[in-house]
């Protein structure tokens, strides 16, 4: 969709901005560029939009040479948000949403419906905040009267230069979180300018990492963290970047472990036996719908001592059997597959447990993830990434050896 062929930006007093820079953007795909400040990401993205012409090269949208399309028409295809948004400070919300369709000459009222539209998709109340003027608003919800403003021809195509730059971190999340959502509905094709690595890695379906005009690497976020191609890289990703990489890698099932599994109406004589045969701790518990209830510890069924009917199962000839049910202990934390890592870690942590189930689309059990095969998931992934084959392929015994 968006293509740069050996594009090189030369300014006046001799600086090379960019050094022959070849790039795709996909349909529907969102690139992120990042790297350090002054090293030509602005001028890259600016070069889309024609604000800046390449010194050579050239740059095609859709199959188009662009420097055969007038500017002004190029940029209706195009949606620009910039860090220090530019709404026009005289304007209400709404007006200012509404300014790519004011030039393009519709109605007042056409006008007015798309853009209070617009405002209730990134998240404002079009009656409580359309007439207020910029200077009344956040910053967070200037940023987002500025995605608004970008998407309201809607155009193809998003440049977005640090749009969630100026706003402090708790906010920039939300926006990001907020932008995500958006994007997997609209599949725009979008070039994000960042210089926060962490902003780039949660964002992008893949990084471009910039250093001094070229770039370093172009992959998707797990292979940049996982595979710096470049001792460059490996420094600007930081030295946490496993961590980083927790938030990108997605819980599989060849990453679960399988406990015992019993169900609620089970006798607990038979739930006992299955997981003193193996060897196990604890099982997982299921209802009657398969669906998980919670757990039952080794000791609460009794299989930890002898054989023989001892502690909590020792019960009365008479009375009615003792079943699962009795002694299991509930367990409210789960995570589908796909989830990252980071949150079954997080998800561990909070509940103070050593083990969170997994569950698949229908919401089935399909096993557990402990914080050792949390540990094997990440060092498979990483070998995967770096042998370029995925992560089931990657046998166990060279995770131990790592
Ligand atoms: N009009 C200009 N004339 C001369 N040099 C320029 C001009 N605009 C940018 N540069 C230089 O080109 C290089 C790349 O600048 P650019 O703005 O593209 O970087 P950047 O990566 O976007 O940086 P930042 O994150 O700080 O915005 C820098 O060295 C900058 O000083």
């Amino acid at each position: 969709m968006i293509r740069f062929e050996n594009v090189t930006k030369r300014y006046p007093d001799g600086t090379t901005a960019v050094h022959d820079l070849s790039l795709e953007v996909a349909e529907g795909e969102l690139v992120t560029l990042v790297g350090p400040s002054g090293c030509g990401k602005t001028t890259t993205m600016k070069m889309v939009n024609r604000l800046i012409e390449p010194s050579s090269g050239r740059i095609l949208l859709d199959g188009e040479d662009i420097s055969a399309v007038d500017p002004v028409e190029l940029r209706r295809r195009i949606g620009y948000v910039i860090q220090q948004v530019g709404l026009f400070p005289h304007k209400t919300v709404l007006e200012n949403t509404a300014t790519v369709p004011y030039l393009l000459g519709w109605s007042k009222a056409e006008r007015r419906e798309r853009a209070a539209e617009l405002l209730q998709l990134v998240g404002l109340d079009p009656a409580r905040y359309g007439d207020r003027y910029p200077d009344q608003l956040s910053g967070g919800q200037r940023q987002r009267v500025g995605v608004a403003r970008a998407l309201a021809a809607d155009p193809p195509v998003l440049l977005m230069d640090e749009p969630f730059g100026a706003v402090d971190p708790v906010v920039r999340e939300h926006l990001q979180t907020e932008f995500l959502k958006l994007q997997s509905t609209l599949h725009k094709t979008v070039l994000f300018v960042t210089h926060d690595i962490e902003e780039a890695v949660r964002l992008g379906d893949r990084i471009a990492v910039y250093g001094d005009g070229r770039i370093e690497q172009f992959d998707p976020p797990a292979k940049v963290l996982g595979a710096p191609a470049t001792p460059y890289v490996a420094d600007f990703v930081g030295a946490d970047r496993g961590l980083k990489r927790l938030s990108v890698t997605p819980i599989e099932r060849g990453d679960l472990e399988a406990p015992p599994v019993v169900h609620l109406d089970d006798p607990l004589d038979k739930a006992r036996a299955r997981m003193r045969a193996d060897g196990a701790r604890w099982a997982v518990v299921l209802d009657d719908a398969d669906e998980l209830h919670g757990w039952l510890s080794a000791e609460a069924a009794g299989a930890t001592g002898g054989d023989g009917a001892e502690g909590a199962t020792a019960q009365d000839e008479t009375a009615a059997p003792v079943t699962v049910a009795d002694h299991a202990r509930r367990m409210e934390a789960w995570l589908p597959l796909g989830a990252p890592l980071k949150q079954a870690f997080s998800s561990m942590l909070q509940h103070d447990a050593g083990w969170i189930a997994v569950l698949d689309e229908a919401d089935r059990f399909v096993g557990v993830l402990t914080p050792s095969r949390l540990h094997e998931a990440l060092r498979r992934s990483i070998d995967a990434d770096e042998r370029d084959v995925s992560r089931g392929e990657v046998e166990l015994e060279t995770v131990a050896d790592a």
